[in-house]
């Protein structure tokens, strides 16, 4: 599926801006950002349901969506799966997997039954909806979306009404059946985690335009600008000023190339990437290319999240607030002075907007 240079907007605001993205067979793209960034309306431009200013839309390598041409959704080979998956109460799981099939359930009894054993749900087969769980009227919805063999898929927070408990499993059992039928899925989420966990590639949306797309891996460890990189974790952030290319901070000079003398940098480094060492009567560890320079700090607080703990510092010089993650249980008290060191290989730097 591809979609070019997608414009849609509502009073006068364009709330789908110039939207560009393909997705391969058997992958999965997510579109990731925050509430009112455009996100279920680039789903409905691609279902069909709506119809964009201008921009192109192609399934199959086929044109559904151009300047004159406009398929109608039921013919566009898209399957759909929302938020509240309605399925049909008054059907029973039989039907209701049947549903969008020519015939019905009586002429594709084989299909459907095949559909529901991979996921696990042929004994529910004559079963209403209100007898099923919310993750097992999730697997029927799934079912449901994929019985007409869809090219496409589009999903739109399939998951958020689920126990959290339940989601894990049902996401990886929903990506275990999507890759087997080797459909092309677009998945709407405002969860980094769940697009970190789904995703083979991540569009990341604000204000109607795709800032940053790629493999999560790229998206996590290179993120385009601070907004990017805060959207998938805490962050820590220290501000300098340039000169002749580099910028002095407690933690050593950080090389900023091509940012003009006297202007501002942001360095930022998520809050597992910082090391921590024990003072030893005022000795820090020596500076090395991988940490830079270890500066001088003092524990605020410490607080135990169950897989790690998470401790508040601020440095002497310059006092600037930093937040580290450690794996396990590390709880030292308030005031306990340490040494910080930032890993040079995760430190992103940007100009300050
Ligand atoms: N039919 C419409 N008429 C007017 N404005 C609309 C319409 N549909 C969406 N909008 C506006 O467009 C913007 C983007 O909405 P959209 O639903 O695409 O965002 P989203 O990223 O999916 O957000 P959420 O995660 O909250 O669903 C919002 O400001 C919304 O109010």
């Amino acid at each position: 599926m591809e979609v070019q240079n997608l414009i849609r907007a509502f009073d006068g605001q364009r709330v789908v801006d110039d939207v560009g993205f393909s997705v391969e067979a058997g992958q999965v793209a997510c579109l990731l950002g925050p509430s009112g960034c455009g996100k279920s309306t680039t789903l409905r431009l691609v279902a069909g349901v709506d119809l964009p200013d201008s921009g192109r839309i192609f399934v199959d390598g086929k044109p559904v969506c151009d300047g004159n041409i406009h398929i109608p959704p039921e013919r566009r080979s898209v399957g759909l799966m929302f938020q509240d998956f309605a399925l049909f109460p008054h059907l029973p799981v039989s039907e209701n997997v049947a549903f969008g099939l020519k015939g019905g359930y009586s002429t594709n009894r084989a299909h459907v039954g095949e559909l529901l054993e991979r996921v696990r749900m042929s004994s529910h087969i004559d079963s209403y909806p209100h007898e099923l769980s919310g993750g097992e009227q999730q697997r029927v919805a799934l079912v449901r979306a994929l019985a007409p063999q869809p090219r496409v898929l589009l999903m739109d927070e399939p998951f958020s009404g689920l126990d959290e408990r339940l989601r894990d499993g049902i996401r990886d059992e929903t990506l275990a059946l999507l890759k087997e039928e080797g459909t092309a899925v677009l998945l709407v989420t405002h969860e980094p985690d769940e697009a970190m966990r789904m995703a083979d590639q991540i569009l990341l949306m604000r204000d109607g335009r795709i800032v940053q797309q790629g493999a999560p891996y790229n998206l996590y460890n290179a993120p385009v600008d601070r907004q990017a990189a805060a959207f998938f974790s805490d962050i820590n952030i220290l501000t300098g000023e340039v000169q002749g290319a580099l910028t002095e901070t407690p933690f050593g000079q950080f090389l900023t190339p091509g940012v003009p003398d006297g202007s501002e940098v942001e360095i930022v480094i998520r809050p597992q990437h910082l090391r921590i060492d024990f003072d030893r009567a005022g000795q820090g560890p020596a500076p090395t290319p991988e940490n830079g320079t270890a500066a001088l700090a003092r524990v605020i607080r410490a607080r135990y999240l169950g897989r790690e703990s998470l401790v508040e510092f601020t440095t002497d010089q310059g006092g600037i607030v930093l937040n580290a993650i450690v794996p396990g249980v590390f709880l030292p008290p308030a005031d306990t002075p340490m040494w910080l060191m930032l890993r040079r290989d995760r430190v992103f730097v940007f100009p300050r907007d």
